[in-house]
């Protein structure tokens, strides 16, 4: 369980008054997540329960946090299916608790689906294409804080603990994406703000008419703006890969993209590009995971995910630089 911060009954359900969220019934830690710290409050409103997530905020500052949350508020409205964070009477989407910049949002119905199908990632495609759409008019403006800058910096912190094999992998591809970044086709890509994290762990169905039904996605705190088609390698990378092997799975591929390219049609220029994105979310993983493990912050209990993962997921990508149509199989 991740919870770097201890709350308080008191505290939480004072939060909860000052929202205007009703009377809190029960407020319970929550397991999962490596970020931040996560509490699950109830509250009684009107005569009914409403269910809230209450995040403390363990490494973004209150200065960065009005980005993402304004951006879930900008996308809940435009009718995104993402949790909808609530506001102070002045407005305000940030509050203090125990001194670390906090946040109330609704809480999503169900659960994440770790084993998924083609019919998950296709709901999973379409939204996110959604959501690329419904960000377009966002008003603020934050670069990607984990893009190539942040992997420039955070490659030489990571170094020392690789194998020489592992040395090599990680400098070349870094050297290989610098050489991207710098392309007119890659400068020209299309982008807006992204969620940049939508993994399985990420996003919540519940069921409706027996079958899966995306019914929500969380985690903002990674969004930033770059390219949609990094966003949609970011997915492809963890819904459309088996996850003992890292090996690619196409039909789900297939399904994802076909299901994103109905919402919002790929450019022919992001088509082309998206092994070289793969590549480059495979590496950004890859580095987070290995700055988790080696370089760890104090935590009650500490979950790093294993990095060897998309070591292995970056050496598929690089070993099969498949184009879209071989990627998706017969799309
Ligand atoms: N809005 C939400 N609705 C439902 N569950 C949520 C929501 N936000 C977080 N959770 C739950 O909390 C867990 C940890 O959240 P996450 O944002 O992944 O944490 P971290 O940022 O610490 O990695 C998730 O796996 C999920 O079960
Ligand atoms: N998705 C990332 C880790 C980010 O943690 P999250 O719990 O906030 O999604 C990974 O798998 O490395």
């Amino acid at each position: 369980m991740a919870v770097y911060t201890e709350v308080s009954e008191q505290e939480a359900r004072s939060l909860m008054r000052a929202l205007g969220l009703g009377e809190m019934t029960s407020l319970k830690a929550c397991a999962g997540g490596i970020e931040n710290t996560n509490y699950f409050a109830s509250t009684e409103l009107s005569g009914q329960t409403h269910d809230f997530v209450l995040t403390l905020f363990e490494r973004l500052t209150f200065e960065q946090l009005p980005f993402y949350l304004r951006l879930m508020k900008h996308l809940a409205l435009r009718g995104v299916a993402v949790p909808e964070p609530h506001a102070n009477a002045s407005g305000e989407l940030v509050f203090e608790v125990n001194g670390k910049p906090a946040a109330v949002v609704d809480k999503l119905r169900g659960k994440s689906e770790l084993n998924p199908t083609e019919v998950h990632c296709a709901q999973v495609g379409a939204a996110l294409a959604h959501m690329h759409l419904a960000g377009r008019d966002f008003e603020l403006a934050q670069p990607n804080l984990h893009g190539l800058s942040w992997c420039n910096v955070m490659v030489p912190v990571v170094l020392p603990h690789l194998t020489d094999s592992q040395k090599a992998l990680i400098q070349g591809e870094l050297a290989y994406q610098n050489s991207i970044a710098t392309r007119p086709d890659y400068t020209a890509l299309p982008r807006g703000p992204i969620h940049a994290d939508l993994f399985r762990d990420n996003v919540m169905f519940d069921t409706r008419n027996g079958q899966p039904h995306l019914s929500g996605f969380f985690d903002f705190y990674f969004a930033g703006v770059d390219t949609y088609a990094f966003d949609l390698a970011v997915c492809l990378n963890d819904w459309c890969i088996d996850p003992e092997t890292g090996v690619h799975h196409a039909q789900r591929a297939h399904a994802l993209i076909a299901a994103y390219n109905v919402v919002r049609p790929l450019q022919e220029a992001e088509r082309a590009l998206l092994p070289a994105m793969l590549r480059a979310g495979a590496l950004r993983f890859w580095v987070s995971r290995l700055r988790d493990l080696y370089l760890p912050r104090p935590a009650s209990v500490l979950q790093a995910h294993d990095p060897d993962h998309f070591e292995r997921v970056l050496r598929e990508r690089t070993r099969h630089a498949m184009n879209v149509e071989q990627m998706a199989g017969a799309a």
